[in-house]
């Protein structure tokens, strides 16, 4: 967006790694169901639940003071039926106090995005690589080809149509990108989408360097899995070498009579 700063947006999933992105005055904190690879181990965001989604974003919530929150709705939380898929967003927002829902987009969204908007329920959308379709899509980019780099940008607008106040774009072409972000009026969120977006959003883990193995197109801005280790190491040491805990942690009751 021409003359405006982007958007940031990254992802949280605990109330202190929340009070942290809030402070570094991130725009959008994001329960991203990628909470299902980078907190619960699992390797897909296929196994997380309603229950889960609802549970860490009560806590990034409580971890906020003013952070606009966006939670993800979880694998087959939506599209079954709709009056479950409702219900399910409704959770986000009344159960855990989310702003927002982010919903993985595509033909079968656009009237329950419409429902959801109609309802009071803001939706962010989700197109390009979807990792919920993992076993469609794998991981690979998205949008390469003509076909389907057309219906990206004709989802988007049905999208946009349908009242999304947002819309990612994951792992699709920047020249595709800046495609959609000019065709849109609403903001476009990029991951891996170059840099013509309005916003960019990265998983919280990945962008301090906590993760072991992120996506191509991530960029680690610390190390902080190597920091973590070595305060790990420390501690261990300094047990094993009697060095903790000192005086300073100790207490000794005078009066005790011990013998
Ligand atoms: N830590 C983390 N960061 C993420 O960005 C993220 C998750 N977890 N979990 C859910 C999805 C999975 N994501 C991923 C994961 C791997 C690739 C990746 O390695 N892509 C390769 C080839 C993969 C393939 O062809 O199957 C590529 O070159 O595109 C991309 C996106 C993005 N999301
Ligand atoms: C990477 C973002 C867009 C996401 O959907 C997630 O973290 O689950
Ligand atoms: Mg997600």
């Amino acid at each position: 967006m021409a003359g405006e700063d982007p958007i940031t947006m990254l992802t949280a999933y605990d109330a202190t790694t929340a009070e942290l992105v809030e402070a570094s005055g991130v725009d959008v904190i994001l329960v991203g169901d990628s909470l299902g690879n980078a907190v619960l181990g699992h390797d897909s965001t296929l196994p997380v639940t309603m229950d889960q989604m609802v549970s860490h974003t009560g806590a990034v919530v409580r971890g906020t003071d003013e952070a606009l929150v966006v939670a993800d709705l979880p694998f087959l939380s939506i599209g079954a039926d709709r009056g479950d898929s409702i219900e399910h967003a409704g959770r986000l927002l009344k159960e855990a106090g989310a702003n927002a829902v982010k919903i993985e987009s595509g033909p079968h969204t656009v009237e329950l995005t419409e429902r959801l908007v109609d309802l009071g329920i803001p939706v962010m959308a989700h197109l390009g690589l979807t990792p919920q379709h993992i076993n469609r899509l794998g991981y690979a980019r998205q949008g390469t080809s003509q076909e389907a780099a057309e219906e990206i940008r004709d989802l988007a607008r049905a999208h946009e149509e349908a009242g999304a106040f947002s819309l990612v774009l994951e792992h699709v072409p920047a020249n595709l990108a800046a495609t959609v972000t000019d065709d849109l009026s609403i903001p476009t969120i990029g991951i891996g989408a170059g840099p013509d977006c309005d916003g960019q959003v990265l998983v919280v883990d990945d962008a301090v360097g906590l993760t072991e193995s992120a996506p191509p197109f991530a960029e680690a801005f610390g190390d902080v899995r190597e920091a973590y280790a070595d305060a790990l190491d420390d501690y261990v040491g300094a047990v094993e070498d009697g060095s903790f805990p000192a005086d300073d942690h100790s207490h000794v009751a005078d009066d005790l009579d011990l013998e």
